[in-house]
């Protein structure tokens, strides 16, 4: 399987964001993506998840048989807010997110012990600190089994801690044959990474 983006561009309306974005990820690879606020990393992250029209350029997932014909159904999405409901306890916003991806590859108990919250199930999302709430919107990715993770921010508000956990999980990710791309200010400790840099160049 393997991920190429080629001839990139974006427009939110007030100009080119950025142009020529080209990448191809195999199986087992990933690419950070870094650069100042308003680079449009983010713009980037949506536009290889087909949430955003890109103005020129292609996004195209190859080699994903019948099981991941395309970059919807392979992928995972992980913006930079956590799409989750407050008032709604964490089991309950897994359970949502967990039927919606359709697929039912671990159980919300065995996902937020993979994140180390499993004592927080029953607690409303809204009780949860920054840095849980993010580790919680983590564990969505192991609700439904995805071979592309694409990830806004992933690392942000963690500790230091949590952020190692994460990277462990990234790594395991790819050492399964995953693929990814997350947008960062914060270095991700994953050897092999690859970096796509915004505000300067952009090509990989
Ligand atoms: N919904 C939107 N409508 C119009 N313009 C937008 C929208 N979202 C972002 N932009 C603009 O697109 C540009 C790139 O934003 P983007 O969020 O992709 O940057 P970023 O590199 O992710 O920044 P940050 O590091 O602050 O998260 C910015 O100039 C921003 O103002």
């Amino acid at each position: 399987m393997k991920l190429a983006v080629s001839g990139l561009a974006a427009d939110r309306g007030a100009g080119i964001i950025f142009e020529n974005v080209g990448f191809t990820l195999e199986r087992g690879t990933g690419l950070v993506v870094i650069g100042p606020n308003g680079a449009g990393k983010s713009t980037l992250i949506r536009a290889v998840a087909g949430l955003l029209r890109p103005s020129a350029g292609t996004v195209v997932l190859e080699g994903g048989g019948e099981e991941w014909p395309d970059v919807a159904a392979a992928c995972h999405y992980l913006g930079p807010a956590n799409a989750m409901k407050p008032a709604l306890t964490v089991r309950e916003n897994l359970t949502f997110w967990r039927d919606f991806g359709g697929q039912r590859d671990c159980d919300i108990a065995a996902a937020l012990e993979i994140v180390g919250l499993a004592h927080t199930a029953e607690l409303p999302f809204s009780y949860l600190s920054t840095g849980q709430r993010r580790r919680v919107s983590i564990a969505k990715l192991f609700l439904n089994r995805r071979p592309l993770w694409l990830l806004d921010e992933p690392t942000s508000g963690l500790d230091a801690a949590a952020e190692a956990r994460f990277a462990e999980l990234l790594r395991d990710h790819l050492e399964d044959g995953g693929i990814a791309v997350a947008a960062t200010h914060l270095p991700l400790d994953v050897a092999g990474l690859r970096e796509l840099r915004f505000g300067a160049a952009v090509a990989a």
